[in-house]
């Protein structure tokens, strides 16, 4: 059973799982209530994906009884980093969401918003902003009135052992980067090197993120980004993921949570 309902002081909440089924049940459970509560507010969902496992455990979405009760034609999808590959390449995040999710459900082609995969990543960074900016003035993306940003109903992120979330790695200059939406890396330390990414100013403009995280070899970077740790990790890329006005909530497995101090927590 999910320890839920747990707050971490200004860290979000956190959903514990005593295994990655009961996990994936529960991130498919959250995803449809948010494109639910969407599209009754603004008559669309838009979601930014990630690559990595993440993709595996949102599985479920595709499965009864989701993949008749989503209202799958509203739904406006992108990608919070990619890498610069074809889109047929076993590296492309946006090959992986299809094979393993949006092949399976109704979503309609022009909504998928990937991005151009026969540019530079630079230019690849440049398009796709310029592609949001317009979904924002259509207003299929919605817009913080704090950030100027978009304000993304919902951003899913997943991370590695090193504390990255997109393409955000730790050290990078791209950290600090605060008037561009969507930016690009040419030397990530974790093949392939070039990528685009969204910034964190509007990763921390959506209205809910998703930190999705499994497996022991991460847990020292879950305690790194979620309990009371020296100074020095205030700039480990997942712990800079602080909304400014939304809501951030940890899906973890046991293994994932298995470092955290827990001294900390208190009922929501
Ligand atoms: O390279 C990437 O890695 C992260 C984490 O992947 P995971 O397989 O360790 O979950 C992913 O969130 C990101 O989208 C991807 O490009």
């Amino acid at each position: 059973m999910a320890l839920s309902g747990v707050v971490c002081k200004d860290r979000g909440e956190l959903r514990i799982h005593e295994s990655l089924d009961e996990l994936s049940t529960d991130l498919a459970d959250y995803i449809a209530e948010l494109s639910e509560a969407s599209v009754k507010e603004r008559g669309v969902f838009s979601i930014a994906l990630s690559g990595g496992s993440l993709i595996g455990l949102m599985g479920k979405l595709s499965e009864a009884p989701y993949n008749r009760t989503v209202d799958w034609a509203k739904w406006y999808i992108f990608w919070a980093d990619e890498r610069v590959v074809a889109k047929n390449h076993t590296d492309s995040n946006y090959k992986l969401a299809k094979d393993g999710l949006l092949s399976k459900v109704p979503i309609i082609p022009s909504h998928v918003h990937s991005i151009n995969d026969a540019v530079s990543a630079e230019e690849a960074a440049s398009e796709y902003e310029f592609v949001i900016r317009q979904l924002v003035k259509a207003r299929m993306v919605s817009v913080s009135e704090v950030s100027d940003c978009p304000k993304f109903d919902l951003i899913l992120l997943g991370m590695g052992p090193d504390g990255h979330v997109a393409s955000l790695f730790p050290n990078h200059a791209v950290l600090n980067e605060k008037s561009e939406w969507v930016t690009f890396i040419t030397d990530s330390p974790k093949p392939p090197p070039e990528r685009i990414t969204f910034t964190l100013p509007v990763i921390n403009s959506a209205s809910n993120v998703a930190m999705v995280v499994a497996g022991e070899a991460k847990s020292e970077a879950v305690h790194l980004a979620i309990d009371n740790v020296e100074p020095d990790c205030s700039k480990l890329p997942a712990r800079m993921v602080q909304p400014t006005t939304g809501k951030l909530v940890w899906f973890l497995d046991k293994g994932a949570a298995s470092k955290l101090d827990g001294d900390q927590f208190s009922k929501s």
